[in-house]
């Protein structure tokens, strides 16, 4: 079956091929065709080029794309998607007044999640998740990251994992695993951490492996939670087994984690919040991607990530939405771009290069998402007719998007 989209108004980030990351001044350059042709043949883009060049293609169904755009679809590298009910109520006690560290010394925050999860069976917590995964997909992600980490018992980090194992099964998008137990020290271990991540290390991730349930090692690295020294422990245990760390880092206190992370060769440092000059050293040592999670600095009211300061250090910056039921309760793509360009001072280019390329590298999928390039999948966002890709941003809160394809097949429902 092939598809043919025609006079795209502009077809944005067009490239022959990606095989790094965009660093620096480079996140600058989007490259753009107008007025523009792209053919979908095999769920892949099998080519594109100008109207003017348009060949005469037989048997292709054809969608006239006037005053439309046509860009990949948005990679969202970093989401705790999968979860039971919901915290509105700690929403509420931090209008109020109350920190986020406040409502989790309370026996709020993470372990309130865990314990819903426990209490959910596996079947319930897979249509609570499908339903958010679909949502998502209609608001132009087409591949994504989800963590375990709100089971913290062998038990229930097994249950997020093969939800996640079904979700992958039953939906045609990328989505990668990501084991994280080290998210909270469940209460009955709280006077023995040490224990919990002896559990962690020697029976729940050689468990995660065994059942291929994750790709990558996750440890929420910040005072409170894990130490330095925790994290370096369980990262080490997960790359003996075969996972990849991608990791929490620096969202209220600095303690060293990304230089662990670049030692570790994590494929990517998430949050930043708080970042120090040795930070950005580190990260120029290593491949180790950052992301920025602006619609959790929005949620919580916390510090942006210093996107300009890591961009004109010359390093590459990826963008996703932190999607979980404390933090970030939205897993709008589109809303993060809007934030990183009015809130981070990137523009337009940076912020759509950080959603796609980067964040496709990000989630190590760079060799076939990500870009308009052929033989990559085709996962794209079809705009409603607007002026300019810079009004996707700018529009903030809107949504301009006309439908979705994965893998060329239309999504239901936008
Ligand atoms: N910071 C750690 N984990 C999540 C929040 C988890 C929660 O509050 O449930 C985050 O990335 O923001
Ligand atoms: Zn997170």
């Amino acid at each position: 079956m092939k598809t043919l989209f025609k006079n795209v108004k502009q077809l944005i980030q067009v490239r022959e091929e990606t095989l790094q990351p965009l660093k620096g001044s480079e996140m600058q350059e989007l490259p753009v065709l107008d007025d523009a042709w792209l053919l979908v043949e095999d769920g892949k883009i099998a080519d594109f080029g100008a109207m003017d060049t348009l060949p005469d293609f037989e048997e292709v169904m054809e969608i006239d794309a006037s005053g439309k755009m046509l860009l990949p679809g948005w990679i969202d590298s970093h989401t705790h998607l999968v979860y039971a009910g919901n915290r509105e109520q700690e929403f509420v006690d931090r209008i109020n007044g109350l920190t986020y560290e406040e409502i989790a010394e309370k026996g709020g925050g993470i372990v309130n999640s865990a314990k819903k999860l426990q209490e959910t069976s596996e079947g319930d917590l897979y249509l609570q998740s499908a339903k958010r995964l679909e949502e998502v997909m209609k608001m132009g992600t087409t591949a994504i990251e989800i963590k375990s980490g709100y089971g913290l018992t062998t038990e229930a980090e097994l249950k997020m994992l093969r939800v996640i194992q079904k979700l992958k099964r039953n939906y045609d998008l990328p989505i990668k695993s990501t084991f994280l137990g080290a998210h909270a020290l469940p209460p009955e271990y709280k006077e023995d951490k040490e224990a919990y991540i002896d559990l962690l290390i020697n029976e729940m991730m050689p468990k995660v492996v065994e059942e291929n349930l994750a790709t990558y090692v996750d440890v929420f690295c910040e005072k409170g939670y894990f130490s330095l020294a925790d994290t370096r422990r369980i990262l080490k245990a997960g790359r003996d087994l075969g996972l990849t760390p991608k990791i929490h880092v620096n969202q209220f206190n600095a303690i060293g984690g990304i230089q662990a992370a670049v030692e570790n060769n994590a494929l990517s440092v998430d949050h930043l919040e708080v970042l120090y000059p040795e930070d950005i050293e580190a990260l120029k040592e290593g491949e180790t991607m950052p992301v920025a999670l602006p619609s959790c600095s929005l949620f919580l009211g916390i510090p942006y990530t210093p996107a300009r300061e890591i961009i004109d250090s010359g390093l590459p910056l990826a963008l996703a939405t932190d999607y979980n039921p404390g933090s970030t309760p939205s897993g709008n793509m589109n809303l993060v771009v809007s934030l990183a360009c009015i809130k981070m001072k990137m523009n337009p280019e940076e912020a759509i290069n950080a959603a796609t390329v980067n964040a496709a590298y990000a989630m190590g999928i760079l060799d076939t998402h990500g870009s308009i390039t052929k033989g990559k999948a085709a996962n794209l966002i079809l705009t409603e007719a607007i002026p300019s890709y810079g009004f996707l941003p700018y529009s903030f809160g809107a949504n301009h998007i006309d439908s979705v394809y994965i893998n060329g097949k239309k999504v239901q429902g936008c």
